[in-house]
């Protein structure tokens, strides 16, 4: 192995008591995370997804360290992260979507400066890393602001340059942009896809969003019941669970299915229609046939989400 995250055969097996009766406890094993290897080399922009249950926080809490594997061999940097967690605090960042690990009550600079101090990071490049993240993540004017009082966007900005401060060689991104809205992801995507550029960051990042593993990650692994289920670039993961977007079409009127090549009608609802075309296929032609031929009022393109890439995926196995 020469990644610079690397797993062997990890293993994470959790012991889990279960109520069976008014006296009765059942001891039961949950395996969530089961014989997984890859390694990620440095510099690396890695998309982690998989279904609820699949495993992804608790891989992501092996490589901090914060749980220790039941077996097989991990290191982060050549660091055993369990046995050294201190010592590679200094070199990963670690970013929960759906938490935060800014102080609720305080101004966001405060948070800024108790991280200068936690991570014993010298003053000036404290000064010059927090100036130049505070530009990146347009954070001038909320330094003064209480977290509670920003809004989710503004917070999980907050919350990146939180993380950054002290120059991570590697950054875990849980869920960043889960709940925000579409200018907000453009500009997290736009600051990660600039930070891997530019500093060379690895990043590793768990999400339910295909658009940020297609704007952010050439490549993606996917993880269901503990065990890897494929790691390639996006495009071949489409093609192994041949899915599908959906083209929403509104029309003037009620007609009947419209007929375009390479799409198909999947519902119709008054003036409304789904169409439903390969995921890998552009968008383009279909919209200009659509055009062309009907009278279009609106339309929007949905994104298969990534259990439905699964399941496909999965049923193709079985017939194969
Ligand atoms: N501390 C724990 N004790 C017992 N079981 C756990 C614990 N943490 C996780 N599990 C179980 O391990 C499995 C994997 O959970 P994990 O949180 O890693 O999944 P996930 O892929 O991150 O899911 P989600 O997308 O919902 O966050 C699940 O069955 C979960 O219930």
């Amino acid at each position: 192995m020469d990644g610079f995250i690397e797993l062997d055969g990890v293993e994470k097996v959790f012991s889990v008591r279960r109520k069976t009766g008014f006296l009765r406890r059942e001891r039961r094993e949950v395996r969530a995370v089961d014989s997984l290897s890859f390694t990620v080399a440095r510099g690396e922009m890695v998309g982690y997804i998989g279904p609820n249950g699949a495993g992804k926080s608790t891989t992501i809490k092996m490589l901090t360290g914060i749980l220790t594997p039941s077996g097989g061999r991990l290191r982060v940097a050549g660091i055993d992260p369990s046995r050294e967690r201190s010592r590679l605090a200094h070199r990963i960042g670690v970013v929960f979507g759906q938490r935060t690990t800014l102080w609720w009550d305080l101004p966001l600079i405060d948070s800024y400066r108790l991280a200068h101090r936690m991570y014993r990071i010298p003053d000036a490049r404290y000064r010059e890393n927090l100036d130049r993240l505070v530009e990146l993540l347009e954070l001038r004017t909320l330094l003064d602001t209480p977290v509670r009082q920003l809004s989710l966007g503004q917070r999980m900005r907050g919350d990146i340059a939180a993380a950054l401060l002290h120059d991570p060689e590697v950054l875990y991104l849980d869920e960043p942009t889960i709940g925000l809205d579409v200018v907000s992801k453009a500009k997290v995507r736009g600051f990660l896809r600039e930070l891997n550029a530019a500093q060379g960051t690895t990043v590793l990042l768990t999400t339910h969003d295909l658009q940020d593993i297609e704007q952010l990650c050439s490549r993606v692994m996917v993880i269901d019941r503990g065990r890897l289920m494929y790691d390639g670039p996006l495009a071949g993961l489409h093609e192994a669970g041949e899915s599908e977007r959906t083209l929403v079409v509104d029309l003037e009127r009620e007609l009947p299915p419209v007929e375009v090549p390479s799409a198909r009608v999947v519902r119709v609802e008054g003036p409304r229609q789904w169409l439903a075309f390969p995921a890998g296929q552009s968008a383009a032609p279909v919209v200009a046939r659509l055009a062309a031929e009907y009278p279009l009022v609106d339309l929007s393109v949905r994104e298969p989400d990534i259990e439905a890439v699964i399941a496909k995926m999965y049923a193709e196995k079985a017939v194969s």
